[in-house]
């Protein structure tokens, strides 16, 4: 092709795109969906999508057409036809909508005409000692209330969970579906599960111990890789991001073992870590969190993480290699003598399974070598477009502070609206915590 053809065809390419970005998205002749009562959820680790999908069931037994969905994937239409609205969102980062809501907040919700002629109820998720307390679904009730939306009561907006929060909106539910029973909580019921060993993967690291452990579950059920394990001992409850996939009936965690300034021990991680012998026994469920599982389509994978947000990734990892499908893994940690976790298991994969990239923050050998994961990262721009060019998915474990580093890198690298589209597309995902 010539100058002038390509010339010509490149402006086509161009008006084409902008048509597409700046068509109208809110149109009242676009075909509209056929459910009255849409259910939709705005979730990071799949608490909102639990409690959505429990209003769903609930709506549905009392007989109405109702269809649940992520708020990433409503369209236009489909609220433009609907009559009730059950939105059930959190909040995420630092008063965000959570990355798979991204999109709808930034791109239709500007547009929206307005619409008087639905309700909505909405139940925000949240927690207090975040300085932006449900910010997100503030935004939304505020938004809907501008587009003349009529809220069916008042919003409710729950603080890590809490009870009576739930209890008022689950008596709104009942009164709005008419029904007096309502289906319990899609929760899985508490199973015992038993320690089988624990060895440590950081002998001598300047940080805090961190340990693998291994436990016996016969009866907890199917997990895939992504989800998270919920442990109960001793009136206290934590999740963790379960570091295998669920083809057994073991599980495996990593977990920090916490050490307050105060030199008291953080209670679950002081029991798994150091007080519990093996055969001791501990209540747990599994959480499915299918917003963090690899999507559904073969892929390579991005898998970023530090610390012991290397567990959630491991799962990923396997599932990649039982999918034979390669995996980037960028590993961060503070000693190179001390901190290379898992080292037996992942040096022996081959550069074809996996190219593993690790960094230490406490790494002396030179002032150029970088010491963070965003580090690593920002220096191979022209890697990361090759692996995303090739349809790869990125997953992001570990620290907030290390999530938010990465966010910008990739920010910064991809640009914001491929990030943006990667996230409402299910190729961008983060478990930060
Ligand atoms: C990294 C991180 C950031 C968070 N940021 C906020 C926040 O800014 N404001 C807030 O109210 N809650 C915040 N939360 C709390 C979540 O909204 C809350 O845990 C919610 O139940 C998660 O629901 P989900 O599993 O559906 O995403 C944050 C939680 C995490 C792990």
């Amino acid at each position: 092709m010539g100058d002038t053809a390509w010339a010509v065809a490149a402006s086509l390419l161009w008006l084409a795109a902008s048509c597409y970005w700046l068509r109208p998205l809110w149109r009242r002749d676009q075909p509209t969906g056929e459910y009255q009562i849409l259910v939709v959820w705005a979730s990071q680790t799949g608490q909102a999508q639990r409690l959505a999908n429990q209003a769903l069931h609930a709506l549905q037994a009392a007989g109405h057409a109702a269809a649940g969905l992520p708020l990433g994937q409503v369209t236009p239409a489909q609220l433009l036809a609907c009559r009730q609205l059950w939105l059930v969102a959190s909040t995420y980062g630092d008063g965000q909508a959570p990355d798979s809501a991204q999109t709808f907040e930034h791109r239709l919700m500007p547009q929206a005409p307005v619409l008087p002629e639905l309700s909505f109820a909405l139940l925000g998720l949240g927690d207090s000692q975040y300085p932006h307390f449900c910010a997100f679904a503030k935004r939304l009730e505020s938004w809907l209330r501008d587009r003349g939306a009529q809220p069916l009561q008042d919003s409710i907006y729950l603080d890590n969970q809490d009870p009576d929060g739930l209890v008022r909106w689950r008596a709104s539910l009942a009164q709005h579906t008419g029904l007096h029973a309502l289906p319990e909580a899609d929760e899985q019921p508490w199973q015992p599960a038993t320690l089988l060993s624990r060895s440590a993967l950081n002998p001598g690291s300047p940080g805090l111990t961190a340990y693998h452990l291994s436990l016996q579950a016969d009866a907890l059920g199917p997990w895939q890789a992504g989800d998270l394990l919920e442990l109960q001992h001793a009136d206290q409850r934590r999740l963790y991001s379960i570091a295998n996939l669920g083809a057994g009936k073991q599980v495996e965690l990593l977990v920090r073992h916490v050490m307050k300034e105060d030199g008291s021990q953080g209670l679950m991680s002081g029991w798994l870590c150091q007080q519990a012998a093996p055969g001791e026994q501990i209540e747990a469920r599994v959480h499915h969190n299918p917003s963090f599982a690899l999507p559904d389509s073969p892929a390579p994978s991005i898998l970023i993480g530090s610390g012991t947000g290397l567990a959630g990734l491991r799962a990923l990892l396997q599932e990649q290699l039982q999918r034979g499908q390669p995996s980037w893994l960028l590993f961060g940690e503070r000693s190179p003598e001390h901190d290379r976790w898992l080292a037996s298991e992942l040096d022996q994969l081959t550069p074809q399974q996996v190219l593993l990239q690790r960094c230490f923050s406490r790494d002396n050998s030179s002032a150029d070598t970088p010491r963070y994961v965003q580090e690593l990262l920002r220096e191979q721009p022209e890697r990361l477009q090759e692996w995303v060019s090739r349809g790869a998915s990125i997953r992001v474990c570990g620290s907030m502070a290390t999530g938010q580093a990465v966010d910008s890198i990739l920010q910064g690298l991809l640009g914001a609206a491929t990030i943006k589209q990667m996230a409402a597309d299910g190729r961008y995902r983060r478990d930060i915590y």
